[in-house]
């Protein structure tokens, strides 16, 4: 081993490197972080969490409407620098309390601008550190398209932090970002028009339940442009214009950019380290190692086909941690849930929908219409519903949900998945009584396997 100033450097201090790097403390190795900006990274200071807080209450007003015909009668005002005061009295400690939690735990953070000098030496702003592993836990960062204009474009930090509500915004693209934004934003009465370049909006879910969000966002006053590329933005009085190349004018206040995250790269020198990366992120191995064995690349920032989340970034952070100890496994994800929070939420977990129909060789594919069927468990939410995929022996491997409670049930389904659960299985489990996870597993159990009444 050589004489280096760190067992392990992480550069980066989101949720790709820190939750590893407790584990090596654990096992008493000596860890430091490199960071340029807030600790904590993107998920704490600028984004999960944050939209997290401000969606609370959209979700709420947005709920109260099934109730509407029935009995409920509401005045609901909602003010939006009273809700950014609660965002910041809630987000702006966590920096702090991220840095104390890290520095208690005996961690050094060195402030600046990392880059690599060679494959054991980094240096961050005007100082130079060694260490045999290093992390690249860098993320990503919003992309603004290179067009005329792109200056007066924002990014979803910047509406993480508006002081006050445009009363126009324009999102272009129609990916997780903008429609989470114009889910939220529309229950505080802002005006949205979205721009997207392809004829679909969020590509990766099925194309029946994005297609009941774009219609619940219609009826709220949305409007949609599909097949369009945004080509400029002029400033124009106090006014916007976002113009596409088919002719496309809309007069705005205010343009987020949202076509895309790309991989934090740029100015980390990796060439000094032979580190290979693409336009998709750094390049990696079964081990998460690099193209440079002692490099390894956690989360965001790697070139990966499994969703860029938290949860995921969390996940090979630990198993990088355990590979630097000697783990001889290669990492295994298991099922992924993943969540849009547009209002009623999608989530997804396993073999996508997508995937499913294209392969009706492979997998079944069936609906489970929860909210028609079980109006007093789901709060009267009737289009609630779910499209399960099962493999030809009829375990379940994978499921889209729609609707409000989704990002919960999701993480029953995904252990329904990765635990390979039989039917029997499933009767062997008792749920509480009524509930979301209940209605919605009795009615799943007798599609699946089952080792004593086989069902097909
Ligand atoms: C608006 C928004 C909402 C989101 N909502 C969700 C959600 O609901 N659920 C979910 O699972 N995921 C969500 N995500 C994604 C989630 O935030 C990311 O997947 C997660 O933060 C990735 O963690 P990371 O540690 O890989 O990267 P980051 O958290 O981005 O951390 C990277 C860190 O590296 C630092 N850094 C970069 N370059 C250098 C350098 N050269 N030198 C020193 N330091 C450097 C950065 O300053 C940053 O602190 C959301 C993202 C956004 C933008
Ligand atoms: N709930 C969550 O988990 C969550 C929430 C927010 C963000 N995120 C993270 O952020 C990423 C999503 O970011 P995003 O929404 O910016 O990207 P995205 O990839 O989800 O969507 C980008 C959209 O922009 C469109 N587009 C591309 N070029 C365009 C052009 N020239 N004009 C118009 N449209 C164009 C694309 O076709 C696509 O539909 C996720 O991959 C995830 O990593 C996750």
């Amino acid at each position: 081993m050589g004489n280096f100033d760190y067992d392990v450097l992480y550069i980066g201090t989101g949720h790709a490197a820190w939750h590893g790097a407790l584990i090596l403390a654990g096992a008493g190795k000596r860890v430091a972080f490199a960071e340029r900006d807030l600790t904590g990274g993107t998920c704490t200071n600028y984004g999960c969490d944050a939209k997290a807080l401000l969606d609370g209450p959209a979700e709420l007003v947005s709920a109260l409407d099934r109730y509407k015909n029935l009995g409920l009668e509401t005045d609901i005002k909602m003010n939006w620098p009273k809700f950014m005061e609660y965002k910041h009295a809630n987000i702006d400690p966590l920096a702090n309390a991220m840095t104390g939690m890290l520095t208690g735990a005996g961690f050094e953070i060195i402030r600046g601008d990392a880059k690599f000098v060679d494959a054991h030496t980094v240096q961050v702003g005007d100082k130079c550190v060694t260490a045999e592993n290093i992390v690249i836990a860098t993320g990503q960062y919003d992309y603004k398209l290179d067009i005329p204009g792109k200056e007066f474009m924002h990014t979803s930090r910047e509406i993480l932090d508006l002081k006050d509500l445009p009363e126009h915004i324009t999102f272009v693209g129609a990916g997780i970002i903008s429609m989470e934004f114009a889910s939220l934003l529309t229950q505080f009465g802002v005006k949205a028009t979205v721009i997207e370049f392809t004829d679909r909006a969020l590509r990766q879910y099925s194309e029946e339940y994005t297609n009941r969000i774009i219609a619940k966002l219609k009826d709220a006053g949305v409007e949609f442009y599909f097949n369009e590329a945004v080509c400029g933005v002029e400033k124009s009085g106090e006014k916007y214009l976002v113009k596409t190349q088919s002719g496309l004018c809309v007069e705005t206040d205010y343009v987020l950019a949202a076509t895309g995250r790309r991989a934090n790269t740029e100015g980390l020198d990796l060439e000094k380290a032979g580190v290979e990366y693409t336009n998709s992120g750094i390049t990696v191995d079964g081990f998460m190692r690099t193209s440079t064995a002692n490099i390894y690349a956690s989360g965001d920032v790697v070139d990966k086909k499994i969703p860029r989340l938290t949860p995921t970034a969390t996940f090979e952070s630990n198993y990088i941690a355990t590979a630097i100890l000697g783990n001889p496994q290669e990492i295994a994800y298991p099922a992924v849930p993943n969540v849009v929070f547009t209002l009623p939420r999608i989530a997804a977990a396993g073999v996508g929908v997508n995937e499913a129909l294209a392969n009706p060789d492979k997998y079944t594919v069936q609906k489970i219409s929860y909210g028609q069927m079980l109006a007093f468990e789901y709060r009267n939410e009737t289009d609630a519903e779910a499209t399960v995929i099962l493999d030809k022996d009829n375990y379940l491997v994978g499921a889209e949900l729609y609707g409000d409670l989704a990002a919960e049930m999701i993480n029953v389904v995904a252990m329904i998945i990765n635990g390979r659960m039989t039917r029997e299985m499933m009767m062997g489990t008792i749920w509480a009584f009524p509930s979301q996870v209940d209605g919605l597993t009795e009615m799943l159990a007798p599609m699946l396997h089952s080792d004593f009444a086989p069902n097909n």
